[in-house]
Protein backbone atom coordinates (compact mmCIF):
# COMPACT_ATOMS: atom_id res chain seq x y z
CA UNK A 1 0.00 0.00 0.00
CA UNK A 2 1.04 3.55 -0.69
CA UNK A 3 0.25 6.83 1.07
CA UNK A 4 0.81 10.34 -0.35
CA UNK A 5 -0.02 14.14 0.37
CA UNK A 6 -2.82 15.75 -0.55
CA UNK A 7 -5.44 18.07 0.85
CA UNK A 8 -6.56 18.72 4.37
CA UNK A 9 -7.64 16.07 6.37
CA UNK A 10 -11.37 16.72 7.48
CA UNK A 11 -14.73 15.34 9.26
CA UNK A 12 -15.25 12.75 11.93
CA UNK A 13 -13.31 9.31 12.41
CA UNK A 14 -15.82 6.91 13.97
CA UNK A 15 -12.57 4.28 14.62
CA UNK A 16 -13.90 0.66 15.53
CA UNK A 17 -14.34 -0.59 19.29
CA UNK A 18 -11.58 -1.19 21.62
CA UNK A 19 -9.21 -4.34 21.04
CA UNK A 20 -8.50 -5.09 24.61
CA UNK A 21 -12.13 -4.66 26.01
CA UNK A 22 -13.26 -6.60 23.10
CA UNK A 23 -11.28 -9.40 23.94
CA UNK A 24 -11.78 -9.57 27.43
CA UNK A 25 -15.81 -9.47 26.66
CA UNK A 26 -15.80 -12.24 25.07
CA UNK A 27 -13.65 -14.60 27.29
CA UNK A 28 -15.47 -13.00 30.34
CA UNK A 29 -18.64 -13.70 28.10
CA UNK A 30 -17.12 -17.39 27.79
CA UNK A 31 -16.86 -17.86 31.26
CA UNK A 32 -20.14 -16.40 32.71
CA UNK A 33 -23.80 -19.04 32.28
CA UNK A 34 -26.62 -16.90 30.60
CA UNK A 35 -26.45 -14.63 28.22
CA UNK A 36 -24.18 -11.31 27.86
CA UNK A 37 -24.70 -9.10 25.01
CA UNK A 38 -21.94 -6.96 23.38
CA UNK A 39 -22.16 -4.10 20.93
CA UNK A 40 -19.42 -1.94 19.39
CA UNK A 41 -16.96 -5.08 18.93
CA UNK A 42 -14.05 -4.80 16.92
CA UNK A 43 -14.53 -7.21 14.54
CA UNK A 44 -10.80 -7.16 13.38
CA UNK A 45 -8.87 -10.67 13.19
CA UNK A 46 -7.28 -10.49 16.62
CA UNK A 47 -10.63 -10.58 18.26
CA UNK A 48 -12.24 -12.92 15.74
CA UNK A 49 -9.80 -15.69 16.73
CA UNK A 50 -10.77 -14.84 20.48
CA UNK A 51 -14.38 -15.55 18.95
CA UNK A 52 -13.45 -18.91 17.77
CA UNK A 53 -11.18 -19.74 20.66
CA UNK A 54 -13.87 -19.52 23.00
CA UNK A 55 -16.31 -21.61 20.84
CA UNK A 56 -13.53 -24.42 20.45
CA UNK A 57 -13.90 -24.11 24.24
CA UNK A 58 -17.61 -24.47 24.43
CA UNK A 59 -18.75 -21.02 24.20
CA UNK A 60 -21.89 -20.21 21.53
CA UNK A 61 -20.95 -17.13 20.28
CA UNK A 62 -22.65 -15.34 17.74
CA UNK A 63 -23.89 -11.79 15.97
CA UNK A 64 -27.76 -11.02 15.56
CA UNK A 65 -27.52 -7.85 14.13
CA UNK A 66 -25.32 -5.22 15.65
CA UNK A 67 -25.35 -7.41 18.40
CA UNK A 68 -22.74 -10.57 20.12
CA UNK A 69 -24.46 -13.07 22.28
CA UNK A 70 -22.17 -14.97 24.25
CA UNK A 71 -23.50 -18.09 25.73
CA UNK A 72 -20.66 -19.05 28.25
CA UNK A 73 -20.14 -22.34 29.96
CA UNK A 74 -19.44 -20.65 33.57
CA UNK A 75 -16.21 -20.48 35.42
CA UNK A 76 -14.74 -24.17 35.04
CA UNK A 77 -16.95 -25.29 32.73
CA UNK A 78 -14.32 -25.45 29.59
CA UNK A 79 -14.87 -28.50 27.33
CA UNK A 80 -11.15 -29.45 25.99
CA UNK A 81 -10.57 -28.76 22.60
CA UNK A 82 -10.62 -31.13 19.71
CA UNK A 83 -8.59 -29.20 17.58
CA UNK A 84 -5.03 -26.53 17.90
CA UNK A 85 -6.35 -22.88 18.95
CA UNK A 86 -4.92 -20.58 16.23
CA UNK A 87 -4.52 -17.71 17.94
CA UNK A 88 -2.87 -15.82 14.46
CA UNK A 89 -1.42 -12.90 15.17
CA UNK A 90 -2.89 -12.11 18.56
CA UNK A 91 -0.99 -12.01 21.58
CA UNK A 92 -3.68 -11.01 23.40
CA UNK A 93 -5.69 -13.79 22.50
CA UNK A 94 -3.45 -16.43 23.15
CA UNK A 95 -1.85 -14.97 26.48
CA UNK A 96 -5.48 -13.99 28.04
CA UNK A 97 -6.87 -17.37 26.94
CA UNK A 98 -3.60 -20.06 28.44
CA UNK A 99 -5.04 -18.17 31.52
CA UNK A 100 -8.44 -18.65 31.63
CA UNK A 101 -8.02 -22.26 30.35
CA UNK A 102 -5.05 -23.36 32.36
CA UNK A 103 -7.05 -23.95 35.97
CA UNK A 104 -9.41 -26.54 34.50
CA UNK A 105 -8.47 -30.77 33.81
CA UNK A 106 -8.24 -30.12 30.25
CA UNK A 107 -5.22 -30.02 27.57
CA UNK A 108 -5.35 -27.51 24.76
CA UNK A 109 -2.28 -26.90 21.71
CA UNK A 110 -2.25 -22.97 20.82
CA UNK A 111 -0.49 -21.70 17.38
CA UNK A 112 -0.36 -18.99 15.80
CA UNK A 113 1.16 -17.17 12.54
CA UNK A 114 4.69 -16.59 11.91
CA UNK A 115 5.23 -13.42 14.06
CA UNK A 116 3.44 -14.44 17.27
CA UNK A 117 5.41 -18.06 17.15
CA UNK A 118 8.43 -15.76 18.01
CA UNK A 119 7.05 -13.80 20.66
CA UNK A 120 8.33 -14.58 24.70
CA UNK A 121 5.45 -16.95 26.40
CA UNK A 122 7.69 -17.84 29.48
CA UNK A 123 5.89 -14.93 30.67
CA UNK A 124 2.77 -16.36 31.19
CA UNK A 125 3.66 -20.30 31.54
CA UNK A 126 6.31 -19.12 34.52
CA UNK A 127 2.72 -18.02 36.59
CA UNK A 128 0.88 -20.74 35.06
CA UNK A 129 2.58 -23.50 36.30
CA UNK A 130 2.48 -22.28 39.80
CA UNK A 131 -1.01 -22.88 39.80
CA UNK A 132 -0.37 -26.15 38.87
CA UNK A 133 -0.32 -26.20 34.93
CA UNK A 134 1.91 -27.34 32.70
CA UNK A 135 3.47 -26.03 30.08
CA UNK A 136 5.24 -27.62 26.61
CA UNK A 137 6.60 -25.15 24.15
CA UNK A 138 9.53 -24.53 21.79
CA UNK A 139 12.54 -23.98 23.24
CA UNK A 140 12.72 -20.60 25.06
CA UNK A 141 8.84 -20.75 25.64
CA UNK A 142 7.74 -19.94 21.97
CA UNK A 143 4.25 -21.77 20.27
CA UNK A 144 2.89 -23.98 19.41
CA UNK A 145 3.13 -24.98 22.96
CA UNK A 146 0.77 -27.30 24.83
CA UNK A 147 -0.84 -26.49 28.14
CA UNK A 148 -1.88 -29.25 30.34
CA UNK A 149 -4.45 -27.43 32.66
CA UNK A 150 -4.05 -28.25 36.97
CA UNK A 151 -6.45 -30.52 37.94
CA UNK A 152 -6.07 -29.22 41.67
CA UNK A 153 -5.61 -25.78 40.84
CA UNK A 154 -4.05 -23.41 43.79
CA UNK A 155 -4.28 -19.84 44.63
CA UNK A 156 -0.93 -17.77 43.30
CA UNK A 157 0.99 -14.37 44.80
CA UNK A 158 2.96 -13.57 41.81
CA UNK A 159 5.02 -9.78 41.28
CA UNK A 160 5.07 -9.23 37.13
CA UNK A 161 8.37 -9.28 35.83
CA UNK A 162 7.55 -7.26 33.31
CA UNK A 163 5.04 -4.16 32.91
CA UNK A 164 2.18 -6.56 30.50
CA UNK A 165 -1.55 -6.25 31.44
CA UNK A 166 -1.43 -9.66 29.48
CA UNK A 167 0.76 -11.60 31.44
CA UNK A 168 -1.46 -9.60 34.25
CA UNK A 169 -4.85 -10.73 33.15
CA UNK A 170 -3.56 -14.14 32.49
CA UNK A 171 -2.78 -14.70 36.08
CA UNK A 172 -5.94 -13.05 37.24
CA UNK A 173 -8.00 -15.22 34.73
CA UNK A 174 -6.06 -18.55 35.72
CA UNK A 175 -7.26 -17.12 39.62
CA UNK A 176 -10.88 -17.10 38.70
CA UNK A 177 -11.11 -21.09 39.16
CA UNK A 178 -8.38 -21.14 41.97
CA UNK A 179 -10.09 -21.68 45.29
CA UNK A 180 -9.21 -19.13 47.77
CA UNK A 181 -6.89 -15.54 47.08
CA UNK A 182 -5.21 -14.51 43.73
CA UNK A 183 -3.31 -11.95 44.09
CA UNK A 184 -1.01 -9.89 41.65
CA UNK A 185 1.25 -7.51 42.13
CA UNK A 186 2.81 -5.15 39.45
CA UNK A 187 5.20 -2.54 40.05
CA UNK A 188 4.11 -0.33 36.87
CA UNK A 189 0.42 -0.31 36.24
CA UNK A 190 -0.74 -1.43 33.22
CA UNK A 191 -4.02 -1.24 31.23
CA UNK A 192 -6.56 -1.88 34.15
CA UNK A 193 -9.65 -3.49 31.50
CA UNK A 194 -9.58 -6.87 33.17
CA UNK A 195 -10.06 -5.18 36.47
CA UNK A 196 -12.73 -3.26 35.80
CA UNK A 197 -14.18 -5.85 33.60
CA UNK A 198 -14.27 -8.87 36.42
CA UNK A 199 -15.58 -6.15 38.69
CA UNK A 200 -18.30 -5.64 36.24
CA UNK A 201 -19.30 -9.34 35.86
CA UNK A 202 -19.20 -9.56 39.63
CA UNK A 203 -16.23 -11.03 40.97
CA UNK A 204 -14.60 -9.80 44.25
CA UNK A 205 -11.61 -7.59 43.52
CA UNK A 206 -9.77 -4.83 45.08
CA UNK A 207 -6.86 -3.11 43.99
CA UNK A 208 -4.69 -1.19 46.40
CA UNK A 209 -1.59 0.97 45.44
CA UNK A 210 1.69 0.42 48.09
CA UNK A 211 5.12 1.09 47.71
CA UNK A 212 5.60 -2.82 46.20
CA UNK A 213 3.16 -1.90 43.70
CA UNK A 214 -0.39 -1.97 42.63
CA UNK A 215 -1.42 -5.09 44.38
CA UNK A 216 -4.73 -6.77 42.76
CA UNK A 217 -6.63 -9.64 45.05
CA UNK A 218 -9.38 -11.59 43.53
CA UNK A 219 -11.49 -14.44 45.21
CA UNK A 220 -11.34 -17.49 43.16
CA UNK A 221 -14.63 -19.25 42.11
CA UNK A 222 -17.32 -16.41 41.94
CA UNK A 223 -20.48 -16.34 40.50
CA UNK A 224 -20.29 -14.70 37.45
CA UNK A 225 -23.48 -12.37 36.13
CA UNK A 226 -23.86 -11.90 32.07
CA UNK A 227 -23.75 -8.35 31.30
CA UNK A 228 -24.45 -6.27 27.86
CA UNK A 229 -21.62 -4.62 27.14
CA UNK A 230 -20.82 -1.50 25.17
CA UNK A 231 -17.43 -1.11 23.93
CA UNK A 232 -15.58 2.34 24.12
CA UNK A 233 -13.96 3.16 21.02
CA UNK A 234 -10.36 2.68 20.56
CA UNK A 235 -7.65 5.10 21.62
CA UNK A 236 -5.20 3.09 20.20
CA UNK A 237 -6.83 2.90 16.65
CA UNK A 238 -7.91 6.98 17.15
CA UNK A 239 -4.00 7.67 17.42
CA UNK A 240 -3.62 6.99 13.48
CA UNK A 241 -6.11 9.78 12.33
CA UNK A 242 -5.11 12.01 14.84
CA UNK A 243 -1.59 12.04 14.23
CA UNK A 244 -2.39 12.23 10.45
CA UNK A 245 -4.76 15.10 10.94
CA UNK A 246 -1.48 16.60 13.08
CA UNK A 247 0.84 16.44 10.40
CA UNK A 248 -1.32 17.38 7.27
CA UNK A 249 -1.78 21.05 6.04
CA UNK A 250 -5.22 23.15 7.17
CA UNK A 251 -6.35 19.27 8.98
CA UNK A 252 -9.18 19.44 11.10
CA UNK A 253 -10.72 16.00 12.03
CA UNK A 254 -13.37 15.07 14.92
CA UNK A 255 -12.57 11.64 16.38
CA UNK A 256 -16.02 11.05 18.93
CA UNK A 257 -16.00 8.96 21.82
CA UNK A 258 -12.83 7.72 22.90
CA UNK A 259 -12.03 5.76 25.93
CA UNK A 260 -9.66 7.96 27.94
CA UNK A 261 -9.08 5.48 30.64
CA UNK A 262 -6.01 6.89 32.27
CA UNK A 263 -4.17 3.50 31.69
CA UNK A 264 -4.44 3.84 28.18
CA UNK A 265 -3.98 7.94 26.59
CA UNK A 266 -0.26 8.66 27.40
CA UNK A 267 -0.01 9.17 23.35
CA UNK A 268 -2.73 12.18 24.01
CA UNK A 269 -0.61 14.07 26.84
CA UNK A 270 2.56 13.49 25.24
CA UNK A 271 1.15 14.69 21.74
CA UNK A 272 -0.31 18.07 24.13
CA UNK A 273 3.27 18.50 25.71
CA UNK A 274 4.89 18.68 22.26
CA UNK A 275 2.51 21.12 20.94
CA UNK A 276 -0.22 20.13 18.70
CA UNK A 277 -3.31 21.26 18.74
CA UNK A 278 -5.28 18.44 20.15
CA UNK A 279 -8.37 18.85 22.20
CA UNK A 280 -10.61 16.53 24.28
CA UNK A 281 -14.62 18.32 23.93
CA UNK A 282 -17.53 16.93 25.62
CA UNK A 283 -15.56 15.32 28.58
CA UNK A 284 -18.29 13.12 29.54
CA UNK A 285 -18.13 9.14 31.77
CA UNK A 286 -19.65 6.25 30.05
CA UNK A 287 -19.61 2.32 31.34
CA UNK A 288 -17.38 3.41 34.02
CA UNK A 289 -14.52 4.58 31.84
CA UNK A 290 -13.72 8.77 30.96
CA UNK A 291 -14.56 9.76 27.20
CA UNK A 292 -14.15 12.59 24.79
CA UNK A 293 -14.36 13.87 21.30
CA UNK A 294 -11.05 14.38 20.52
CA UNK A 295 -10.57 17.26 17.92
CA UNK A 296 -6.74 17.52 15.82
CA UNK A 297 -5.91 20.10 13.97
CA UNK A 298 -2.92 20.78 11.93
CA UNK A 299 0.46 21.08 14.21
CA UNK A 300 3.38 23.09 12.21
CA UNK A 301 5.27 23.87 15.42
CA UNK A 302 5.74 21.34 17.29
CA UNK A 303 8.70 20.60 19.61
CA UNK A 304 10.54 17.60 20.30
CA UNK A 305 10.05 16.15 24.20
CA UNK A 306 11.50 13.50 26.67
CA UNK A 307 8.72 10.88 27.10
CA UNK A 308 8.65 10.08 30.59
CA UNK A 309 9.79 6.52 31.28
CA UNK A 310 6.73 5.80 33.51
CA UNK A 311 4.45 6.81 31.15
CA UNK A 312 5.44 3.92 28.84
CA UNK A 313 2.65 1.11 29.82
CA UNK A 314 -0.09 3.80 29.59
CA UNK A 315 0.69 4.59 25.09
CA UNK A 316 3.26 1.07 24.50
CA UNK A 317 0.97 0.65 21.02
CA UNK A 318 1.54 3.86 20.22
CA UNK A 319 4.97 4.52 20.01
CA UNK A 320 5.75 3.83 16.10
CA UNK A 321 2.56 6.54 15.52
CA UNK A 322 4.26 8.77 18.13
CA UNK A 323 8.04 8.02 16.51
CA UNK A 324 6.32 9.85 12.68
CA UNK A 325 4.77 12.67 14.32
CA UNK A 326 8.33 13.18 16.00
CA UNK A 327 9.70 13.35 12.80
CA UNK A 328 7.72 16.68 11.79
CA UNK A 329 8.48 18.19 15.10
CA UNK A 330 11.43 20.60 15.85
CA UNK A 331 14.02 18.64 17.75
CA UNK A 332 14.87 15.30 19.56
CA UNK A 333 12.41 12.92 21.05
CA UNK A 334 13.68 10.71 23.69
CA UNK A 335 11.48 7.59 24.21
CA UNK A 336 13.33 5.78 27.21
CA UNK A 337 11.77 2.67 29.54
CA UNK A 338 10.78 0.74 25.79
CA UNK A 339 12.11 -2.55 25.86
CA UNK A 340 8.91 -4.16 26.02
CA UNK A 341 8.58 -2.82 22.12
CA UNK A 342 10.69 -5.16 20.88
CA UNK A 343 8.80 -8.07 21.89
CA UNK A 344 5.65 -6.98 19.93
CA UNK A 345 4.40 -8.08 16.44
CA UNK A 346 7.86 -7.32 15.77
CA UNK A 347 10.60 -5.45 17.24
CA UNK A 348 8.82 -1.86 17.04
CA UNK A 349 12.03 0.09 17.43
CA UNK A 350 13.91 -1.54 14.86
CA UNK A 351 11.01 -2.05 12.20
CA UNK A 352 10.15 1.92 13.12
CA UNK A 353 14.20 2.87 12.92
CA UNK A 354 14.77 1.25 9.33
CA UNK A 355 11.52 2.97 7.84
CA UNK A 356 12.46 6.58 9.18
CA UNK A 357 15.66 6.58 8.23
CA UNK A 358 14.74 5.27 4.75
CA UNK A 359 12.82 8.08 4.83
CA UNK A 360 15.55 10.46 5.86
CA UNK A 361 14.79 10.97 9.86
CA UNK A 362 17.93 10.07 11.93
CA UNK A 363 17.04 7.66 14.79
CA UNK A 364 19.14 6.32 17.53
CA UNK A 365 18.81 3.50 20.03
CA UNK A 366 19.56 1.14 22.56
CA UNK A 367 18.13 -2.30 23.74
CA UNK A 368 15.22 0.26 25.88
CA UNK A 369 14.76 3.56 24.39
CA UNK A 370 15.34 5.20 20.88
CA UNK A 371 15.58 8.96 19.91
CA UNK A 372 13.91 10.50 17.03
CA UNK A 373 15.81 13.64 15.64
CA UNK A 374 12.34 15.56 14.15
CA UNK A 375 13.05 17.73 10.84
CA UNK A 376 10.30 19.94 11.41
CA UNK A 377 7.53 20.03 8.90
CA UNK A 378 7.47 20.60 5.77
CA UNK A 379 11.56 18.90 5.16
CA UNK A 380 10.57 14.84 5.11
CA UNK A 381 12.42 13.03 2.23
CA UNK A 382 10.01 9.93 2.54
CA UNK A 383 10.27 8.10 -0.67
CA UNK A 384 10.82 4.57 0.85
CA UNK A 385 9.18 1.36 0.69
CA UNK A 386 9.24 -0.39 4.28
CA UNK A 387 9.16 -3.74 5.74
CA UNK A 388 6.19 -4.09 7.91
CA UNK A 389 7.17 -7.69 9.73
CA UNK A 390 3.34 -8.54 10.38
CA UNK A 391 2.78 -5.82 12.39
CA UNK A 392 -0.65 -3.86 12.06
CA UNK A 393 0.77 -0.56 13.75
CA UNK A 394 4.31 -0.48 12.01
CA UNK A 395 1.79 -0.54 8.88
CA UNK A 396 -0.81 2.12 9.76
CA UNK A 397 2.09 4.08 10.87
CA UNK A 398 3.76 4.74 8.06
CA UNK A 399 1.24 5.08 5.55
CA UNK A 400 0.38 8.30 8.22
CA UNK A 401 3.81 8.95 7.39
CA UNK A 402 3.11 9.13 3.96
CA UNK A 403 -0.03 12.06 3.55
CA UNK A 404 2.76 14.47 5.19
CA UNK A 405 6.44 13.37 3.55
CA UNK A 406 7.48 15.21 0.78
CA UNK A 407 7.80 12.03 -1.73
CA UNK A 408 4.76 8.54 -1.10
CA UNK A 409 5.54 6.12 1.34
CA UNK A 410 4.52 2.36 0.61
CA UNK A 411 4.50 -0.61 2.91
CA UNK A 412 5.38 -3.97 1.73
CA UNK A 413 2.37 -5.94 3.04
CA UNK A 414 -1.06 -3.91 4.18
CA UNK A 415 -2.93 -7.32 5.47
CA UNK A 416 -2.46 -6.96 9.05
CA UNK A 417 -4.17 -3.96 9.43
CA UNK A 418 -7.08 -5.85 9.66
CA UNK A 419 -5.81 -7.41 12.86
CA UNK A 420 -7.38 -4.33 14.78
CA UNK A 421 -8.49 -1.77 12.20
CA UNK A 422 -10.21 -3.63 9.40
CA UNK A 423 -11.99 -0.32 8.13
CA UNK A 424 -8.55 1.81 7.84
CA UNK A 425 -7.99 2.24 4.96
CA UNK A 426 -11.88 3.41 4.01
CA UNK A 427 -12.09 5.79 6.90
CA UNK A 428 -8.71 7.57 5.95
CA UNK A 429 -10.00 8.33 2.56
CA UNK A 430 -13.39 9.45 3.41
CA UNK A 431 -11.20 12.53 5.66
CA UNK A 432 -9.45 13.02 2.26
CA UNK A 433 -6.38 10.54 3.29
CA UNK A 434 -4.87 9.53 -0.18
CA UNK A 435 -4.25 5.64 0.86
CA UNK A 436 -3.94 3.25 -2.32
CA UNK A 437 -3.32 -0.10 -2.54
CA UNK A 438 -0.56 -1.19 -5.14
O1 LIG B 1 -3.92 -6.64 27.59
C1 LIG B 1 -4.09 -6.16 26.45
O2 LIG B 1 -5.23 -6.10 25.92
C2 LIG B 1 -2.92 -5.62 25.74
C3 LIG B 1 -1.76 -5.39 26.42
C4 LIG B 1 -0.55 -4.87 25.80
O3 LIG B 1 0.39 -5.92 25.67
P1 LIG B 1 1.43 -6.34 26.85
O4 LIG B 1 0.66 -6.90 27.95
O5 LIG B 1 2.33 -7.35 26.18
O6 LIG B 1 2.13 -5.07 27.19
C5 LIG B 1 -0.80 -4.27 24.42
O7 LIG B 1 0.41 -4.10 23.75
C6 LIG B 1 -1.74 -5.11 23.60
O8 LIG B 1 -2.04 -4.51 22.36
C7 LIG B 1 -3.06 -5.33 24.30
C1 LIG C 1 0.74 -5.51 20.77
C2 LIG C 1 -0.44 -5.58 20.19
O1 LIG C 1 -1.31 -6.64 20.22
P1 LIG C 1 -1.13 -8.14 20.72
O2 LIG C 1 -0.08 -8.18 21.80
O3 LIG C 1 -2.48 -8.56 21.18
O4 LIG C 1 -0.71 -8.97 19.52
C3 LIG C 1 -0.98 -4.40 19.47
O5 LIG C 1 -2.17 -4.44 19.09
O6 LIG C 1 -0.27 -3.40 19.23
Amino acid sequence: MTSRRAGPLTGEAHVPGDKSISHRSLILGAMTVGETKVTGLLEGQDVLDTAKAMRAFGAQIEKIGETWHVHGVGVGGFLEPENVIDCGNSGTSVRLIMGTMATSPIVATFTGDASLNKRPMARVTDPLTLFGARAYGRSSGRLPMTIVGAKEPMPVRYATPVPSAQVKSAVLLAGLNAPGETVVIERESTRDHTERMLAGFGASISTEDTKEGRVITLQGRPEFVPQDIVVPRDPSSAAFPVCAALIVEGSDVLVPNIGLNPTRAGLFFALQEMGANLTFENMREAGGEPVADLRAKFSPDMKGIEVPAERAATMIDEYPVLSVVAAFAQGKTHMPGVKELRVKESDRIDAMARGLRAAGVQVDEGEDWWTVHGRGFGDVAGGATVETFLDHRIAMSFLVMGLATNAPMSVDDGQPIATSFPIFEGLMADLGAHVERT
